[in-house]
């Protein structure tokens, strides 16, 4: 670790320009995860990814010991070889999305724990090779119609049995708020399925080596029970404090967040 108090990089999802509505309701949801991330033992540090200096980003993530990528923007469609031509089709980053999907790559190859939330889900898939569905025949059940609204849709979830999810979490179904039209499709390189919704779309995802692990919803939403995003930043920490004193080399990292 690199300090005493371990420092946790907070990757928005979106930029300062973004639409004035979807920014403060990321806002809200980012503010939650810098309040419950300091709670167990996080120094969190913010940071727009797409709309700093290329060195500022590698300062950042050079002095992180873990990362969480927000929720946010749709995710550039080229990345995973797609068009922009989609129902819904979003606000493209495309910088930020290039930084990003190389940190996560980073993440992967030398053990550090990175957790995504959403958009942060669909861009750690596409960063390993997987795609996406850019828009979801089932979307009314993981999105309120109308995005300028975004509100949450309600949602059962169940965690696949001998996840590390379902191991964090310790349960095999919870309740989540969602707000989103696109999903995984493919899979990236050493990902699997870590939670389903009762439709079939892909809820969480996890590394099967590394400690990376992703949720489609939102444990952070404020009509979420706050000890689930405590639970799972909690956990982030502890794989974090394992990691350090086993000092197993990345490779041979147990899978775990
Ligand atoms: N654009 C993607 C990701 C959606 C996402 O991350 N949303 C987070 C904010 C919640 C809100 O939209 O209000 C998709 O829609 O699939």
């Amino acid at each position: 670790m690199s300090a005493q108090v371990p420092f946790l990089l907070v990757v928005d999802g979106t930029n300062e320009r973004a639409d004035q509505t979807f920014t403060n309701v990321l806002d809200t949801l980012t503010q939650q995860v810098v309040a419950v991330a300091r709670t167990v033992g996080w120094l969190p540090n913010r940071l727009y990814i797409g709309d700093v200096s290329e060195e500022a980003v590698r300062e950042a993530y050079s002095r992180a010991d873990a990362v969480v990528i927000m929720g946010g923007e749709d995710v550039t469609p080229e990345l995973y070889g797609r068009g922009v031509d989609y129902p819904e089709s979003g606000n493209h980053l495309r910088v930020a999305d290039e930084r990003t999907t190389e940190l996560v790559r980073e993440s992967v190859a030398n053990g550090k724990p990175v957790f995504g939330i959403c958009r942060g889900l669909q861009l750690m898939n596409v960063a390993l090779g997987g795609t996406l569905i850019q828009h979801l025949e089932t979307a009314d059940a993981h999105r309120k119609t109308g995005r300028e609204e975004h509100e949450f849709v309600k949602h059962p979830v169940s965690l696949i049995e001998g996840s590390k999810l379902r191991e964090i979490l310790e349960q095999p179904e919870i309740d989540t708020e969602s707000s989103h039209h696109q999903a995984v499709d493919a899979l990236g390189q050493n990902l699997r399925i870590a939670a389903v919704a009762p439709d079939g779309t892909v809820e969480a995802i996890e590394h099967e080596t590394a400690p990376v692990l992703a949720v489609q919803w939102h444990p952070e939403s404020l009509g979420s029970d706050p000890g689930q995003l405590e639970t799972l930043l909690r956990g982030l920490l502890e794989y974090l404090r394992a990691y350090n004193q086993s000092a197993i080399p990345a490779a041979e990292a147990p899978t775990a967040l």
